[in-house]
């Protein structure tokens, strides 16, 4: 049987590529496509809105259709209500959304007692691996002598709002878990004075329609490692999104991640 899913923030530039990619895959059944009711778009096609013609599903808010898993790429107030929603359908939820609050957050972990939650800031198989490459280098480098400087950079395109990435949040919080790093900053101007080692920097780039690229620098006295890990479009979070959601479908309550859906 095919896995029943909806799609919350369906006219969104990652709702169109879900949209379009899910209704290509015999594995799943695309059943609800939601959009608040205000959208410009709310009431038309959510596959000629996407771009591959007419699919009879509608951008809606609501929907009386059962479905086995809601993936939520939105904004905080969609992430809620994607929430909300999972709950009281008993479906799985997969939250891609970022730059959450702390009570949104309160919100998903509550949820992940009654139904199952695949959480992550990115569904790229090649930056959860680079994550994964992170830990490594950051257990290694946690007590080298000289001490080894990390920095984040992380490119996107014009529209996003949240800064910096969910993305580069998530690999400072790894690196830091493993080099006992507690200070987190967020670029660097004026007169700060020589880098302390026991901080990790962020900056966040916005240029043009770049789909998401993170580099992460460990930088020691005498050489560097530098971590890149490119989107060429916004297929690979998609189909990561896409494969959350038949892997969480049907599995018991908890809080998984991409590691558990990619086997890493
Ligand atoms: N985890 C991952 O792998 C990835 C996560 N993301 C994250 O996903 C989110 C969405 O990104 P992106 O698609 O580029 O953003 P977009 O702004 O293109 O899409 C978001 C969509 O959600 C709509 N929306 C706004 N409010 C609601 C609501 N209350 N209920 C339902 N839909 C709503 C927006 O409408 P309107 O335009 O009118 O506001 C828009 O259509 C961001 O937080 C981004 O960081 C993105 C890529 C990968
Ligand atoms: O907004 C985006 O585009 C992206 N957002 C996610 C994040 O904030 O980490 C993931 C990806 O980098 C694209």
């Amino acid at each position: 049987m095919p896995t029943k899913v909806a799609i919350n923030g369906a006219a969104g530039r990652m709702g169109q590529r879900l949209v379009a990619l899910g209704c290509q895959d015999e594995s799943l059944e695309l059943v609800a496509c939601f959009e608040y009711t205000g959208h410009p778009k709310f009431g038309k096609d959510a596959g000629e809105v996407a771009g591959v013609g007419e699919l009879g599903l509608h951008l809606i808010e609501k929907t009386d259709e059962p479905y086995d898993a809601i993936i939520d790429f939105s904004v905080p107030e969609g992430a809620h209500a994607a929430v909300e929603r999972a709950v009281a359908a008993k479906a799985a939820l997969v939250m891609a959304t970022t730059g959450l609050e702390d009570e949104h957050k309160a919100k998903i972990r509550e949820a992940a007692n009654v139904i199952p939650v695949v959480w992550a800031p990115s569904m790229s198989t090649t930056v959860n691996l680079t994550m994964k490459l992170c830990e490594i280098a950051g257990e290694a480098l946690k007590d080298i002598p000289g001490g080894a400087d990390v920095e984040i950079l992380e490119r996107h395109h014009r529209f996003k709002e949240d800064s910096p990435s969910g993305t580069a949040l998530r690999f400072g919080e790894l690196i830091a878990d493993k080099m006992g790093i507690t200070r987190h900053i967020h670029g660097r101007e004026g007169r700060p004075g020589a880098r302390p080692h026991d901080e990790i920097a962020y900056h966040a780039i916005r240029t043009g329609d770049n789909p998401g690229e993170h580099t992460i620098i460990f930088g020691l006295l005498g050489e560097t490692i530098e971590l890149t890990v490119r989107a060429s479009n916004r297929d690979c979070y998609a189909s990561g999104a896409l494969q959350a959601a038949k892997f969480a479908a049907g599995k018991k309550p908890g809080l998984y991640n991409m590691n558990d859906v990619l086997g890493l």
